[in-house]
């Protein structure tokens, strides 16, 4: 079921008017009045621009064995629901047709997990624009429609860009949104700037080379080794991951990095694991219809009770693959080994060989002891 979430005609007017003055275009278009309908009835917290409400009930093949659901299948939604308010938004204006592309989704923790019965709601609302680029801040509630019991299950933001439908490689400008005060905004510049940094620091991520996949027959014997675990999916895509100018959906990646990545962790600890959290993600580069996906993940850290997996994705295409194979996405996964009781385990050491594995070791303990910081501190803040 989706439910288009509620813009006040007043509030739409007011983005329309502001958007209207910034890139000197004419309006309204007729599919912007039809828009607007859509999303009428929205009270006074919708002025901070579109807002929207997708809400689906957990089945059986979108969770584990165990009935977990898995992270992939929430990260799809979250961007499902953010690449629409986006796409909605920069169609305000008259002028080219455009898509958004999503281009970052921040750190983002998995607080609750998610069953088969429940209903998830995904709301996503517009938080800052930049001339190229919008943030989307998205909540995901998971809804016990027996008991009426409701947990906040994920908070993300993600980063997208207007791509003309014309051509894919013309970025549009983003028509701005009007803040409810000019702290919003200004907190909203601050992430904007702090992501640009952070995203020219972790460039050098883009060349990281990961070895072939074992062959059956030579894979490492030893188990808790790297290699042991190491896993790729081979993925062809098709008309159904794509978007209506035929480049893959970024939710369709994080889902098969997900899976990856739970592969991975699961041939580790040979127990139930869980998605624990997901950092910045940057899609570097667009994935054609047509292209093979090859995706591989490999521990890089282990802690007491985590499994920090770093995710690459390339893509090539189909019949000229050796020439033509690119880095288009890259992350860094942790997961959680669970007992029965769905309470957290203890995971096997980590088996580390040679230089390289030992640096990504130390880079990966870093990052861990990091967020643990982080996450300590914002809860001695919510005290
Ligand atoms: C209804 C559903 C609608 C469809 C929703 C579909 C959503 C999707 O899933 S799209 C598929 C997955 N995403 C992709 O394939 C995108 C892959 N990336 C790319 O192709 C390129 O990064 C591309 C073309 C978007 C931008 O290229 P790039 O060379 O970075 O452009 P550049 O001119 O430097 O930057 C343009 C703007 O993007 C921003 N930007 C670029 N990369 C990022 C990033 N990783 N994070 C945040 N912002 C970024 C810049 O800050 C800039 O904005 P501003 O000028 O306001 O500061």
């Amino acid at each position: 079921m989706h439910r288009s979430g509620p813009l006040s005609s007043k509030a739409a007017d007011e983005v329309d008017r502001t958007a209207a003055a910034a890139m000197g275009k004419q309006r309204p278009s007729q599919s912007q009045q039809v828009s607007r309908e859509v999303c009428s009835g929205g009270g006074p917290e919708c002025q901070q621009g579109s807002k929207i409400q997708l809400s689906r009930v957990m089945r059986p093949d979108d969770a584990n064995i165990k009935g977990n659901i898995h992270g992939g299948i929430i990260l799809k939604m979250i961007e499902e629901a953010g690449g629409i308010v986006g796409t909605r938004h920069c169609n305000t204006l008259n002028g080219d047709r455009c898509w958004v592309a999503l281009v970052r989704v921040e750190k983002t923790e998995f607080l609750f997990p998610v069953f088969i019965g429940e209903v998830v709601h995904v709301s996503a609302e517009i938080t800052y624009t930049s001339k190229h680029s919008l943030e989307v801040q998205v909540k995901v509630v998971a809804e016990n429609i027996l008991t009426g019991t409701k947990k906040l299950a994920n908070k993300a933001a993600l980063w997208y860009v207007p791509c003309s439908l014309q051509n894919a490689d013309k970025i549009l400008e983003v028509p701005p949104i009007t803040y409810a005060n000019a702290e919003r905004e200004e907190e909203g510049r601050k992430r904007y700037e702090a992501q640009k940094i952070e995203r020219h620091e972790t460039k050098a991520r883009l060349e990281e080379a990961m070895p072939p996949p074992p062959n059956p027959e030579d894979a490492p014997k030893e188990r808790h080794t790297v290699g042991f675990s190491q896993s790729s999916l081979i993925h062809l895509v098709g008309p159904s991951d794509c978007t209506i100018d035929d480049y893959v959906y970024g939710g369709v990646t994080m889902k098969l990095m997900d899976e990856v990545a739970g592969i991975v962790s699961a041939r580790h600890c040979n127990t139930n694991i869980v998605t624990a959290s997901v950092d910045a993600i940057n899609f570097h580069r667009k994935i054609r219809k047509g292209c093979v996906v090859t995706v591989t993940g490999r521990l890089t850290f282990v802690s007491n009770k985590s499994m920090e997996i770093e995710v690459l994705v390339d893509a090539a295409s189909l019949v000229n693959e050796e020439k033509g194979r690119y880095r288009a996405v890259s992350a860094f996964f942790t997961f959680i080994s669970l007992d029965k009781d769905n309470k957290p385990l203890p995971v096997p050491p980590l088996k580390i060989e040679g230089e390289d594995e030992q640096r990504r070791f130390e880079e990966g303990k870093a990052r861990y002891l990091q967020n643990k910081a982080k996450r300590l501190a914002d809860k001695e803040r919510q005290q």
